[in-house]
């Protein structure tokens, strides 16, 4: 699925990613932790193909296509979604006219999908525009709802969010992340793993989307250079518990 090797990454000629080895498999949600600046941004947007990211060295690797020169709208053809920490406002562009072009040529509700996540009295808003932190996130999903992509990124879906849009917004990750697969009399939770497509990497500071997805790996970013991997649930309690020094340690 998605396959990262020896990624160093530059911003104005400061490099922030040293040489990340990276394997998110088909059907897995990785989770990413690490202090504010430690450049789990700049690793979305630079497998996203957004921004001014100068990849130096290394290779990004989709589903057997090599992405790491690509444009954003090739990868997000290929299967590729985000939901950003802080997306742009953009004037004169709707909601709905954004939904359907993240749809491209799938037939989709728009109306049925936003009722969802409680936006249809946003459809015809210029998108984000005056929107709360809530409903900027709900209109994210929404997009990503819309576009249905193999491997979703999330960049801090608890960002602005109050408990009641949490728990949507949670829900509906899920909804994305697990597709709606739940184990039964005839299935178990690892045959429908095992029938999973969907794939995520999930940034996250304070770990409360691990009430609503399962997350197979967590990994801590810690100043460009990726330092562990464990179950997340048990990085958060130790991150809580020592903070990062431990994986300044680690690192040395
Ligand atoms: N456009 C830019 N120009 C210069 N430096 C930048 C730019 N964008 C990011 N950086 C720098 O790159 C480093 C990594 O930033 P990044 O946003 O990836 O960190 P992060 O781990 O996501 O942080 P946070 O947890 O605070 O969101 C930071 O030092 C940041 O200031």
């Amino acid at each position: 699925m998605l396959s990262i090797t020896n990624l160093h990454v530059a911003i104005n000629g400061k490099e922030v990613l040293k040489g990340i080895d990276l394997t998110i498999d088909r059907g897995e949600t990785v989770i990413l932790f690490g202090p504010n600046g430690s450049g789990k941004t700049t690793l979305l947007y630079t497998i996203m193909g957004i921004g001014n990211y100068e990849v130096t060295e290394g290779s990004i690797v989709f589903n057997d296509h090599d992405i790491t020169s690509m444009p954003a709208y090739e990868r997000a053809r290929l299967g590729i979604g985000m939901s950003m920490q802080r997306p742009p406002s953009i004037h004169g562009l709707t909601t709905r006219g954004l939904v359907q072009m993240c749809a491209a040529d799938r037939d989709i509700d728009i109306d049925k999908l936003a009722r969802k996540v409680n936006l249809e009295d946003f459809l015809d808003r210029d998108i984000n525009l005056g929107f709360s932190g809530g409903e900027i996130k709900r209109s994210e999903i929404l997009q990503l709802m819309a576009q249905h992509p193999e491997l979703v990124l999330f960049d801090e879906p608890e960002s602005g969010v109050d408990v009641e849009n949490m728990a949507l917004v949670g829900k509906m990750a899920r909804e994305l992340l697990e597709e709606n697969l739940h184990p039964d009399q005839r299935h178990t939770m690892k045959e429908l793993k095992h029938e999973r497509r969907t794939s995520g990497l999930i940034i996250t500071h304070t770990g409360h989307i691990l009430d609503y997805i399962t997350a197979d790996r967590g990994h801590v970013l810690y100043n460009g250079v990726l330092c562990c991997a464990d179950n997340p649930k048990r990085i958060l309690e130790h991150l809580a518990r020592y903070g990062y020094r431990e994986c300044i340690r680690c690192l040395s």
